[in-house]
C-alpha cells in the first residue's frame, strides 16, 4: 500500500478555512489532520468542537483528530459527534490507556496512540494489538513549524518491529517538521502516514506540494 498524506489544518488560514478545505478536497490528501490543543497538556491552545464541526460539514475525506489534551476520556463521544473518524490520544495524557482505547473503539472510531519524542516505543508493547494507529511525534507537540528531530527514523523502525513482532495491523503516522527532504527516509523507515502542516500551507502551491509528498 502506498503511503497516505494528512495535511495539518493548524497551518491553514482560519479566517478563510473553506478555501483550504476545498483545496484539500481537490488534492491528493488522504486525511485531514486536526490538532486539538488544550493549553494544559501542551503550552498552546488551538481550537475545539465548533471548528471541527464546521470542517466536518465540508470535508470529503476522513478526519484524523490528534488530541493534545489531558483527560481525553471526557470528550470521546463529543469528538465522535463532531465528525472524528480517527481519534488519537497521547500515551502521556492517559492513566488508563487501555480503557481510553476501548472507549474510542466503542464509538466506532479508529483508535490511535501518540508518543512524545521522549516516550519509548516499548511503552506500547501491551497495547499494540488493540490500536489502529501509532502517531510518532517528530517534534515536541504544541506548535507547527518546528524543526524535525532526527531520532525519529530509529523510532519508526522500532515501532515497525514491535508491530510485526505482535502481528498488529497498526499504521505508523509521523507528525512534525515533515518535508520533501525527510519524507523519503521516513517512508523507508516504515511510516505509513505523513502529516505536514507548515510545509504544505507555507508553500506557493499547497496542492502541488501535497502531490509531491504523495509521489515520494
Ligand atoms: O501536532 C502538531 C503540533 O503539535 C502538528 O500536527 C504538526 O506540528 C504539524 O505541523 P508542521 O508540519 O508545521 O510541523
Ligand atoms: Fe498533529
Amino acid at each position: 500500500m502506498s503511503h497516505l498524506i494528512a495535511p495539518s489544518i493548524l497551518s491553514g488560514d482560519f479566517a478563510n478555512l473553506i478555501k483550504d478545505i476545498e483545496m484539500l478536497n481537490n488534492s491528493d490528501a488522504d486525511w485531514f489532520h486536526i490538532d486539538v490543543m488544550d493549553g494544559v497538556f501542551v503550552p498552546n491552545i488551538s481550537f475545539g468542537f465548533p471548528v471541527l464541526e464546521a470542517i466536518n460539514r465540508h470535508t470529503l475525506k476522513p478526519l484524523d483528530v490528534h488530541l493534545m489534551i489531558v483527560e481525553p476520556d471526557k470528550y470521546i463521544k463529543q469528538f465522535k459527534k463532531a465528525g472524528a473518524n480517527i481519534l488519537t490520544v497521547h500515551a502521556e495524557a492517559c492513566t488508563h490507556l487501555h480503557r481510553t482505547i476501548q472507549a474510542i473503539k466503542q464509538e466506532d472510531m479508529s483508535a490511535g496512540v501518540s508518543l512524545n519524542p521522549h516516550t519509548a516505543v516499548n511503552d506500547l508493547e501491551d497495547i499494540i494489538q488493540d490500536i489502529d494507529l501509532v502517531l510518532i511525534m517528530s517534534v515536541n507537540p504544541g506548535y507547527g513549524g518546528q524543526k524535525f528531530i532526527e531520532n525519529t527514523y530509529r523510532k519508526i523502525e522500532r515501532t515497525r518491529n514491535l508491530i510485526e513482532k505482535n502481528g498488529s495491523k497498526a499504521k505508523i503516522e509521523v507528525d512534525g517538521g515533515v518535508n520533501l527532504t525527510n519524507a523519503p527516509k521516513l517512508i523507508e523507515a516504515g511510516a505509513d502516514v505523513l502529516v505536514a502542516g507548515s510545509f504544505v500551507f507555507g508553500s506557493d502551491d499547497p496542492e502541488a506540494t501535497i502531490r509531491a509528498l504523495k509521489n515520494v
